[in-house]
């Protein structure tokens, strides 16, 4: 496959991107993804961190039965910030932001399988995609209930100025996004959005998932300023 077909399946991919561990599910986290995948997300993050977070076995667990649930459906699954892990599992990529391992390094452990890095400026994002991340996670947009150590609030006027900046990697926006603010992010640059607490919190997550994801998609066809220039 070419680098531009690529390209535009990793943007595929980030449309619905649903990241969750178990800390962020009001539910059993298997019903959580069964539902999200019910409703059409396209990606699924395992992020088993924070206050309360399975380790050993039962992190593994979790994680292999998620990962098995996303497979059967053809929904990629990607590791947050563990390697091993998502070497153990043979996932189909990792997440990693600034204060993780780097890159390149990443990369060179990964082969060809998705890298994503969180960047929060236009450098960042530059050296970023010189060593090779396949998308960036770029957030948070809002304020964020889900991250204690989240950088500052960024407003969708990032994602304009990635853009602006000539930037056409896969973006996806993450933090305090909800269903009625997905156009803004798209209409701002977004491929697409990245959501923890507006899926795992929501009392209908199927409902919840088929309406953002029906919002990424109308906004991509109605493209904003950005993707205009
Ligand atoms: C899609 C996506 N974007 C950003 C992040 C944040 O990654 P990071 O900055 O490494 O923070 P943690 O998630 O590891 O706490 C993400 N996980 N996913
Ligand atoms: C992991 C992460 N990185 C930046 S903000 C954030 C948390 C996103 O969670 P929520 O969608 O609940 O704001
Ligand atoms: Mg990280």
């Amino acid at each position: 496959m070419s680098s531009r077909m690529l390209s535009e399946t990793v943007r595929r991919h980030l449309q619905m991107y649903l990241v969750l561990g178990s800390v962020n599910c009001l539910a059993e986290p298997g019903w959580v993804v069964q539902q999200a995948l019910a409703g059409g997300a396209t990606m699924v993050q395992f992020r088993e961190k924070g206050r309360g977070a399975l380790t050993g076995a039962p992190r593994l667990e979790l994680a292999r039965r998620l990962q098995d649930q996303c497979r059967r459906v053809g929904v990629p699954f990607i590791v947050n910030d563990d390697v091993e892990l998502a070497l153990e599992l043979d996932a189909d990529g990792v997440h990693i932001g600034q204060d993780d391992e780097s890159a390149a390094s990443v990369r060179e452990r990964i082969g060809n399988r998705m890298l994503g890095v969180s960047a929060h400026t236009i450098e960042e994002a530059r050296r970023a995609i010189l060593q090779g991340a396949d998308y960036l996670g770029v957030g948070p947009i809002y304020p964020t209930i889900s991250k204690d150590d989240a950088n500052a609030v960024q407003g969708p006027i990032i994602l304009h100025e990635l853009r602006k900046a000539g930037m056409d990697v896969p973006i996806v926006g993450i933090g305090g996004i909800t269903v009625d603010r997905v156009e803004e992010v798209v209409r701002a640059g977004a491929d697409g959005v990245a959501v923890i607490s507006a899926v795992t919190q929501a009392e209908q997550i199927r409902t919840a998932v088929e309406e953002m994801k029906k919002k990424v998609v109308l906004s991509i066809k109605s493209p904003g300023v950005s993707q205009k220039l």
